[in-house]
C-alpha cells in the first residue's frame, strides 16, 4: 500500500523529500557539524551515533508526517536521548511478545507480564509519541489550506489514507482489513508509521556510525570520497555555510559512495537477524535439504556475508570489492533480505546514507 513512495524512482523525483533533505541537512546538520568544531568541545568531541540515529529519524519522520510535525532530534538533544533511552530499554525484551503473542496476550488478561514492568511503559510512551505525530499530521492533511511549503507534504500518511481508501471504495465490508485498518484509520496509519520510525532510525545511524568510522581512519578514503561529490552537477560545496541539494540521480550514480555504504551494510549488517519465515506448504527445497511446510526458518544477513567464497576476507570492510566483479557479491548480499518482508526502506536508506 506504501511501497510506491519508497521505490527509488519516487524518492529520487520527490519534491518534498528534497524540501526536507535542505530543511535537515543547512539547517540542523551542518551548523551540529561545524558547533562540534568549536573549541569548546575539546576533547570530547560529539557521539556521532547519537546523532547520526537522529539524523534518520528526523528524515524518516520528516517523509512520514511532514516536517512540521516530524522531529528535530538533531537540535533537540534531551528530547532525542530520551526516546533513545526507551528506545534501548526494550531491546532483549522482545521474545516473548514477538514469539508467544497468545501466551503474552493471556498472560495480560489476568494482568500479568512476561517482561518486565518498565518495557511495557516504554512501549506505550513511544507507541503515544507516534500517535501524536500521526495524528497531527493526518489533521494537517484535513485542513484546506493549501501546503505552506513541499517539505510539509506527509508523503507516507498520505500514500497510506489514499491507500485505505482505495481499498474501501473497491471492497467495501468484504475487504481482508475492514476490520481492522478501515474502520480505524487513525490507529492503523500511527501503526504503519511506528514500524517505519523505529525500522529505520537504528539501521541507518549504525550504518552511518560504521561508515564515518573507516572515512576517519583514512585521509585517502576522504579524498576520493570528496573528489567523488565534487563532480556533482551542483556539487555540495559550502557557500556561505549552505549547500545546494544534490541531484538524487547523479548522487545515485556514484560508484565509491555506493560501494562504501554496501561494504558497511554488508560488514556490520545493522539488521543482522535471524529474519524467520514459515515455509509454505508442501515443502520447499533449501540446498539439498527437502524442508517440509509449516517449518519456521531463519537465517542471518551477518552470517550469510560472512560467506569466504563471495566475500573474501569477509572480516575485512574493504568498499573496493564492489567495484569490480561484483555480481557474485550482489546476488549474495542480504542486508535488506528478500521477498515479501525485505526492508521497505531500503531505497530511502541508500538514499538518505
Ligand atoms: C541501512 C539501513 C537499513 C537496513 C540495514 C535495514 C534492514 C532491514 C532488514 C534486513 C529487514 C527485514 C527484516 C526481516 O526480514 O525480518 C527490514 C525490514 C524493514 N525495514 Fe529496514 N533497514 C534499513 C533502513 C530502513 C529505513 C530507513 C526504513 C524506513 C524508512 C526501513 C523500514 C523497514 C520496514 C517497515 C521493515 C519491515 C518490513 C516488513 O516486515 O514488511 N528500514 N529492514
Amino acid at each position: 500500500m506504501v511501497s510506491n513512495v519508497y521505490s527509488k524512482s519516487y524518492i529520487n523525483a520527490s519534491v518534498s523529500q528534497a524540501a526536507q533533505s535542505d530543511i535537515i541537512l543547512n539547517t540542523r546538520l551542518i551548523p551540529a557539524l561545524e558547533a562540534s568544531t568549536a573549541p569548546s568541545q575539546a576533547p570530547h568531541g560529539i557521539n556521532v551515533h547519537s546523532l547520526f540515529c537522529a539524523v534518520a529519524m528526523d528524515f524518516i519522520s520528516a517523509y512520514c508526517f511532514g516536517i512540521r510535525h516530524s522531529t528535530n532530534f538533531i537540535k533537540d538533544k534531551s528530547h532525542r536521548e530520551h526516546w533513545l533511552k526507551l528506545y534501548t530499554t526494550r531491546k532483549g525484551y522482545g521474545f516473548f511478545a514477538q514469539e508467544l503473542p497468545r501466551l503474552s496476550k493471556a498472560f495480560e488478561r489476568l494482568g500479568l507480564s512476561l517482561t518486565p514492568r518498565w518495557v511495557g511503559a516504554a512501549n506505550r510512551e513511544l507507541e503515544a509519541w507516534c500517535k501524536e505525530l500521526s495524528d497531527a499530521a493526518i489533521k494537517g492533511l484535513g485542513e484546506s489550506e493549501p501546503l505552506l511549503n513541499s517539505a510539509d507534504d506527509p508523503v507516507v500518511v498520505r500514500s497510506l489514507l489514499a491507500g485505505y481508501e482505495k481499498e474501501k471504495h473497491m471492497h467495501g465490508q468484504d475487504s481482508l482489513i475492514y476490520s481492522t485498518t478501515i474502520l480505524n484509520p487513525e490507529l492503523s496509519v500511527a501503526s504503519e508509521a511506528f514500524d517505519h520510525v523505529t525500522a529505520g532510525q537504528e539501521t541507518t545511524g549504525v550504518t552511518l556510525t560504521y561508515l564515518s568510522h573507516h572515512l576517519s581512519q583514512s585521509l585517502g578514503l576522504q579524498k576520493g570520497l570528496r573528489e567523488e561529490l565534487l563532480s556533482l552537477q551542483p556539487n555540495m560545496v559550502l557557500r556561505d555555510g549552505m549547500m545546494a541539494m544534490p541531484d538524487s540521480q547523479q548522487l545515485d550514480r556514484l560508484p565509491n559512495l555506493h560501494a562504501m555504504i554496501l561494504e558497511t551494510v554488508r560488514r556490520y549488517a545493522p539488521a543482522g537477524g535471524p529474519e524467520p519465515r514459515v515455509v509454505p506448504f508442501p515443502s520447499c527445497h533449501i540446498g539439498p535439504y527437502e524442508v517440509p511446510g509449516g517449518t519456521r526458518i531463519s537465517a542471518s544477513a551477518y552470517n550469510v556475508h560472512r560467506d569466504e567464497q563471495t566475500f573474501p576476507n569477509s572480516e575485512q570492510w574493504d568498499y573496493t570489492r564492489w567495484l569490480v566483479d561484483k555480481e557474485a557479491a550482489q546476488r549474495q548480499f542480504w542486508g535488506f533480505s528478500s521477498g515479501g518482508r525485505m526492508c521497505l526502506g531500503s531505497n530511502f536508506a541508500m538514499h538518505g546514507s
